[in-house]
């Protein structure tokens, strides 16, 4: 296990040692080990379920440990609540943002914290920490005043951090922090994360992406199976090592294509526009072929694909399927053997409540079915897809987010679909999966399935694709042959430079 000493000049702010946690027969964390350093980025990776999470709720107070110890400035710490913790200087950024939207930014940052005595709040106090708040994130630009649900995703996300650091916060997670971020953002965010570090900020980093890790991380702890399994600077351990100790073995191929030729026309788009978005979209998808939408986040691809699912009103144009011409209901376009696999799971995708195996095997509920049957096809993708769980019969809530994610991409491989349209499918998977999900993609493809697939993530599309359209600001971009095109043209086209 490659491990690195403790650097003499940044002080441990963190220890947790030997931390364990069961969740009823469930291991979530078996030892785990971390340390946390003033002026430093910690990266936290692990393949889906390996305990990340758990180990964050340990550390906020939301979850007690059964075994193990914390340690903070070198004292015992054992947070009872996610007060405790707050109170403690640790402030969580979770994916799902926390502010309040129908809030001023004021108000939002002085939620719970309000300075003034006696219950009243201090109206020139709170303005004057929600722009320090501002000012710490270079948000100088937006009034204290602005209700949030005006502020786009990326800068709700910065004012979280604002606020987390005006009330003292010197341990900083954010747990997968770039999944719903434009590139620009993102670069707004490390410029963000390396000013923190500079300001003595310990920061742990959640991320599956090892570019991030690279750009802004100085160490890396690595869990497997709810262990920590290796630790080690980021400049000094390859990116196979990282991946070796995540999935226990190495993934030679991650974007696996076979020679493959194409087939008829399955779908085709003529010119279709949705209610806002998008306002022209013409393609023609084929049998045997995987075809990449790209764009920056809001360009319309994800109503591109609703309109074609049926899940939203088409206003003009055409959509052919096969031999038939018009609108469809979802459920008319799974009749037609078409399924999505939604953005957000959590809304449209998954049922929580429901078993792993009905919510992958329920969709067809015209025919009888033998539960025990279901249970066996459910075990099936399980293994092919590496789905951590108990069994077929646990809720899908259950499960850590990326593994909810695999159930929603089994569901359409059970269901053997001859048209996937997949709306970011490997967001918030593991590299693990994200290999078996692209394998996946490309035998489905040889085996003449056409795949119509939105991704932000470039490398994804252009190692599964064959050919790329790119969508901006509604508008769709003719496709080109994946060999014709590279990430720098698709940006271009992406922001309308090209
Ligand atoms: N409240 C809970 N009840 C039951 N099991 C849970 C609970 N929370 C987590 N688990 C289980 O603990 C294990 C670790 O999950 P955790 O969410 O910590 O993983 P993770 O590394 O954060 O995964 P991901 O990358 O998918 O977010 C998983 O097997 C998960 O199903």
């Amino acid at each position: 296990m490659p491990s690195v000493p403790a650097a003499s000049s940044t002080p441990d702010l963190l220890r947790m040692e030997g931390v364990e946690k069961n969740f009823g027969p469930t291991r979530a964390l078996a030892g785990v080990s971390l340390t946390a350093r003033a002026g430093e980025v910690l990266a936290l990776v692990g393949e889906n379920g390996a305990g990340k999470s758990t180990l964050m709720k340990v550390l906020s107070g939301v979850h007690t440990p059964d075994a193990g110890t914390l340690t903070l400035d070198g004292k015992p710490f054992h947070p009872r609540t996610p007060l405790d913790s707050r109170e403690a200087g640790i402030a969580m950024i979770y994916q799902e943002l926390a502010l309040a939207p129908h809030l001023s930014v004021a108000e939002n940052i002085v939620l719970g914290i309000e300075p003034g005595r006696g219950g009243f709040m201090n109206w020139r106090e709170t303005r004057t920490l929600a722009r320090k708040a501002l000012t710490t994130v270079g948000l100088d630009h937006i009034s204290t005043e602005t209700t949030v649900s005006e502020l786009p995703p990326a800068e709700r996300q910065l004012i979280e951090i604002g606020r987390a650091v005006v009330v003292g916060a010197r341990i900083l997670v954010l747990d997968e922090p770039t999944s719903s971020l434009t590139q620009k953002d993102i670069e707004r965010l490390f410029a963000l994360i390396r000013q923190l570090k500079a300001q003595g900020l310990a920061i742990i980093y959640i991320s599956h992406f090892l570019e991030e890790v690279r750009a802004v991380c100085d160490r890396i702890t690595v869990l497997r199976d709810g262990r920590s399994v290796g630790e080690a600077r980021v400049s000094e351990i390859t990116d196979n090592e990282i991946v070796a100790m995540m999935v226990g073995r190495d993934v030679h191929e991650l974007y696996p294509r076979t020679l493959r030729t194409t087939g008829d026309v399955i779908i085709s788009l003529e010119n279709i526009a949705g209610s806002s978005k998008p306002s022209s979209a013409s393609l023609e998808l084929r049998a045997g072929e995987v075809l990449g939408i790209a764009g920056l986040i809001g360009a319309g691809r994800t109503e591109l694909l609703r309109l074609v699912f049926g899940l939203d009103k088409v206003r003009s144009g055409e959509i052919r399927v096969g031999t038939y011409i018009g609108r469809a209901t979802p459920d008319e376009r799974w009749k037609q053997s078409i399924g999505l696999v939604s953005e957000d799971r959590k809304l449209e995708g998954l049922a929580l409540d429901l078993s792993i195996a009905d919510n992958m095997t329920l969709t067809r509920l015209n025919t009888f079915v033998n539960p025990a049957r279901l249970a066996e096809d459910a075990r099936r993708w399980i293994e092919k897809l590496g789905i951590k769980c108990q069994s077929p019969n646990q809720p899908a809530g259950a499960l850590s987010g990326g593994n909810q994610q695999k159930i929603a991409i089994g569901r359409l491989l059970h269901h053997d679909v001859d048209v996937l349209l997949l709306d970011e499918p490997t967001r918030g998977i593991d590299i693990g999966a994200k290999a078996t999900i692209y394998r996946q993609i490309d035998e489905l493809a040889c085996a003449g399935k056409a795949v119509l697939v939105v991704s932000s993530y470039l490398p994804e599309l252009l190692g599964i694709c064959d050919r790329i359209a790119v969508m901006c600001r509604g508008v769709l971009g003719e496709a080109r042959p994946v060999a014709q095109t590279d990430a720098h043209q698709i940006m271009l086209e992406a922001t309308g430079r090209s």
